[in-house]
């Protein structure tokens, strides 16, 4: 059962909340930290031996191989329904069209005499992408993280995703590989996944950087192989935050809610609002709503254990908690949403106005739907194009430039004490 706290009591309550739902926190889970370490030091000593015996242990099936074909690709494409895959090639152009917005461009400075600056901007040449499916098959997740790599010219694409049960991957998820371009994909989800594209195996290409959300061991596994190779960010376990006033429909509000928790138990959905009516009612809807849902079980124990309705003094207070819990997405449905807009600075995705709901970000407008959870949004931003990019700077001096400056230059490397430096202007005119 969610919980109502109403801050005209004080706020000591609300505080204790938003502590508790921080640390939901990947950095908390000490024990989930140390079974994924185990796991990825095993894929990285064992490899595919590794993979084989965790997707069993896990994923329960044992798998002759790892490597998805391109005939069981091809197979699956052509068994989907029409309907589905025209819906996934709609939404996978909006999403490219979204990020081809987002290239930047190489660029040169030569208003100097004798002097050219620049940077240019390369693709990461190989990236693996996540695609969860220990719960629920996630296509749209395949088109959220491929497409932006192509955009960006990514050359190698390798996704991993954990099997079902015959050993198989949804067929879906390979309809969706197939629209986006992904160039390879592998049967292994989890820690195990992370760590088979972080370390190589015989089966799985290295990779330079690793992006796509997950569970939390997903996050974790990301986390513990920063370093080894690059990630995009943490993409835990999924949240909203609807920020409503008294003109909300409690219908729609308990809806949104549940669209974010029955994603996992470990999801969190909070309506923080100004009218405590609105609130009542926001109650009594998500009782009458889950009580039809499929995964009915999932959302009452992401609902008592990390949902919750705070009920505002005011709309200042309401944007603070709101800031303060920086969630994956926030909804505005309130009078006026685009005048909020200049005081929300932290969250992950905004959706405007009551007929922009959450759903229509995971699936369609284009946005990219894997986004900073864990109140990360306070320094992380939704996969993008940057992410798949990389930069190198680009520095010409000609000769007599270099001449005019060499005693500027020798000065900075004789303070340093790095006389190699120093000499090496030196050198050049002698
Ligand atoms: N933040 C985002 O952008 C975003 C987007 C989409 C989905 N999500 C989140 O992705 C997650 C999907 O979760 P899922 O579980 O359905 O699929 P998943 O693919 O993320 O995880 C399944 C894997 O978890 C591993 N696992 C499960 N139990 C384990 C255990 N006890 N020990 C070690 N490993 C274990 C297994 O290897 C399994 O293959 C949800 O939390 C959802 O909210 C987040
Ligand atoms: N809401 C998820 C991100 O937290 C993305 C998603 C994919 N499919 C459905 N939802
Ligand atoms: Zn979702």
């Amino acid at each position: 059962m969610i919980k109502i706290i109403n801050t005209t009591n004080g706020t000591e309550e609300v505080q204790k909340e938003i502590e508790a739902l921080l640390n939901r926190s990947q950095l908390e889970f000490g024990e989930v930290n140390r079974s994924v370490e185990d796991i990825i030091t095993k894929v990285r000593d064992e490899k595919d031996k590794a993979i084989i015996e965790f997707t069993e242990k896990f994923d329960g099936v044992k798998l002759d191989s790892i490597e998805v074909t391109e005939q069981e690709i091809e197979d699956a494409y052509n068994s989907c329904d029409p309907e589905l895959i025209a819906a996934l090639e709609e939404a996978a152009e909006n999403v490219r069209e979204y990020h081809q917005k987002q290239l930047s461009n190489s660029w040169i400075q030569n208003d100097k005499k004798g002097i050219m600056l620049g940077q240019i901007y390369n693709p990461v040449e190989k990236v693996g992408i996540y695609v969860p499916g220990g719960t629920a098959p996630y296509p749209s997740t395949v088109l959220m993280n491929a497409v932006p790599a192509k955009v960006a010219g990514v050359s190698e694409i390798i996704m991993v995703t954990p099997p079902s049960k015959d050993g198989s991957v949804n067929k879906n998820i390979l309809a969706a590989a197939k629209i986006a371009g992904v160039d390879r994909i592998f049967k292994a989800g989890g820690a195990q996944g992370i760590a088979a594209l972080a370390f190589g195996t015989e089966s799985v290409p290295k990779v330079y950087k690793i992006v796509g959300p997950g569970n939390i061991y997903v996050a974790i596994a990301k986390r513990i192989v920063y370093g080894y190779v690059d990630i995009d960010m943490i993409a835990g376990p999924s949240e909203i935050l609807v920020l409503a006033d008294e003109t909300a429909n409690p219908e729609y509000v308990a809806a949104d809610m549940l669209s974010q928790a029955e994603h996992d138990t470990l999801a969190s959905s909070i309506l923080v609002t100004t009218s405590e009516e609105l609130a009542y009612k926001v109650k009594e809807e998500l009782a009458v709503q889950t009580a039809s849902l499929s995964r009915k079980d999932i959302i009452e124990k992401s609902l008592a254990d990390f949902g919750a309705i705070i009920i505002a003094k005011d709309m200042d207070e309401a944007i603070s908690y709101t800031n303060e819990i920086a969630p994956e997405h926030l909804e505005l449905i309130v009078k006026s949403p685009f005048e909020m807009i200049s005081s929300i600075k932290n969250a992950g995705a905004i959706f405007l106005g009551a007929y922009s709901p959450e759903p229509l970000g995971d699936y369609f407008a284009g946005p990219n739907h894997t986004l900073p959870t864990s109140s990360t949004a306070k320094f992380y931003s939704p996969l993008g194009v940057d992410d798949f990019v990389k930069k190198s700077s680009l520095i010409f001096y000609d000769r007599e430039r270099l001449e005019e400056k060499k005693d500027q230059i020798i000065k900075i490397a004789e303070a340093e004490g790095l006389t190699a430096h120093a000499n090496s202007i030196k050198v050049r005119f002698k």
